[in-house]
Order: structure tokens, then sequence, then C-alpha cells
């Protein structure tokens, strides 16, 4: 019986995360934390003798570095990895670079929890959550679910925003439980489908 696996993970600490700043399209790297958390990643996949026949990534450096780094883990250093900015962070538009706490002081808690995690609410000049949707979604029933349904094991190392839309449509969640939805850095999200592309089964291997 085909596994149908369908491997998530978002991208390690990266230097932008660390400072608290507001990322979205910015291109920072990993720290040593992030490079770490990648890493470890990587090795709780192995444990769980897992390998994958293709992996996708963004065209942002801190998810591509994530992707090679869980794959060295795995020995599959050479396998075919394709970059789509489909798969990029929320664009924060104008936030980016900003730092979170300095946004707070400046627009209060509740307006930059609305503009970080509400479904339907753009930051200024960036996307909302439904936007992100509106590109990662059809972006992953194109060219991601086919291979999975087929049998091939795919991994997505990608973004806390962009995988929070897409695990919105895999967790059946809605635009008032997404809020409280959080992706931890370096964290796989391990999930099998049925031949209806609904989930099966789906395993968060936290460190
Ligand atoms: O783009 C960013 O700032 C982070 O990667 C995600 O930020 P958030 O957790 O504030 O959405």
């Amino acid at each position: 019986m085909s596994e149908r696996l369908l491997v998530l993970v978002r991208h390690g600490q990266s230097d932008w995360n660390l400072k608290n700043l507001f990322t979205g399209w910015k291109d920072p790297g990993l720290t040593e934390k992030g490079v770490a958390e990648a890493t470890a990643a990587g090795q709780r996949l192995k444990a769980l003798g897992l390998s994958f026949d293709i992996a996708f990534t963004s065209a942002l450096t801190r998810a591509q570095n994530t992707c090679s780094l869980i794959l060295e883990q795995l020995g599959q250093t050479g396998l075919q990895t394709v970059r789509d900015q489909a798969l990029n962070e929320r664009d924060y538009g104008d936030l980016s670079g900003l730092n979170k706490d300095d946004a707070r002081a400046k627009w209060g808690e509740e307006q930059v929890h609305v503009w970080r995690r509400s479904y339907d609410v753009s930051p200024p000049g960036g996307e909302s959550l439904k936007d992100t949707v509106a590109r990662v979604l059809p972006y992953y029933c194109q060219e991601i679910l086919p291979r999975v349904l087929r049998g091939e094991r795919v991994l997505v190392a990608a973004h806390g925003n962009s995988l929070r839309a897409l695990v919105m449509v895999l967790d059946r969640l809605t635009p008032q439980t997404i809020p409280s939805m959080e992706l931890e850095t370096g964290v796989p999200l391990v999930y099998r489908l049925n031949a209806d592309s609904t989930v099966a089964s789906k395993q968060v291997l936290t460190a």
C-alpha cells in the first residue's frame, strides 16, 4: 500500500528570527541554532526510517538551506529539489525589517497579533494568510499532491505562514481557529494521506 508520505518543516531559526524582525520575502540566512535545528530535524526523520523521492522548498535561502541540511542527514544530498516562490513566506510588506516589539509599541499588541495570525487581514503593503493560501494551495494541488497520491515520498521545507496556509487545509482549520496555530522552527510535521487526499495520520516530531 502506498505510504502517501508528506513531510512539512518550517526552516530553522533565521538571523532575523533571532533579532525579532518581521522577515517575509527578505532573505536572511540561518543562525547557528537554525543550522542545528535543521540538522536535528534530519536526524529525527532518519530515526523514523524515512527518506524522500523529491523535495520542494521556497526561493528563500533559510528554507533552501534547511532542506539541504535535512537531506544531508538522510544521505540524500543529491535528491531532486524544486525551488518555487509559491512556497515563500507570507510577504510582510511595510513591516518587513521592523522589530516586532517596536511594532507592538507603535500599533498595539492586538493589531500586531491580527497582522501576524489572522486569516484575512493584510499587514500594510503585504499579504494576508488568505493571500498566501491563494498561492500556496494551487501550487500544492498542482505540483505536490499528485506526487504524494502516486506514492512519492515528499519533503516540503518552507516557512511559518506558507506552511500555516497548507496546514489550515490539511487539518481543516477555519479562519476562527487558524489564529491560534503556530509552527515551531525545525519541527517536522509527518503526514500520511488517504487516497482521497485527506489526512490519515499526523506526527509532530518535536525535539
Ligand atoms: O516572516 C517572518 O517574520 C517570520 O518568519 C514569521 O513571522 P511571524 O511568526 O511573525 O508570522
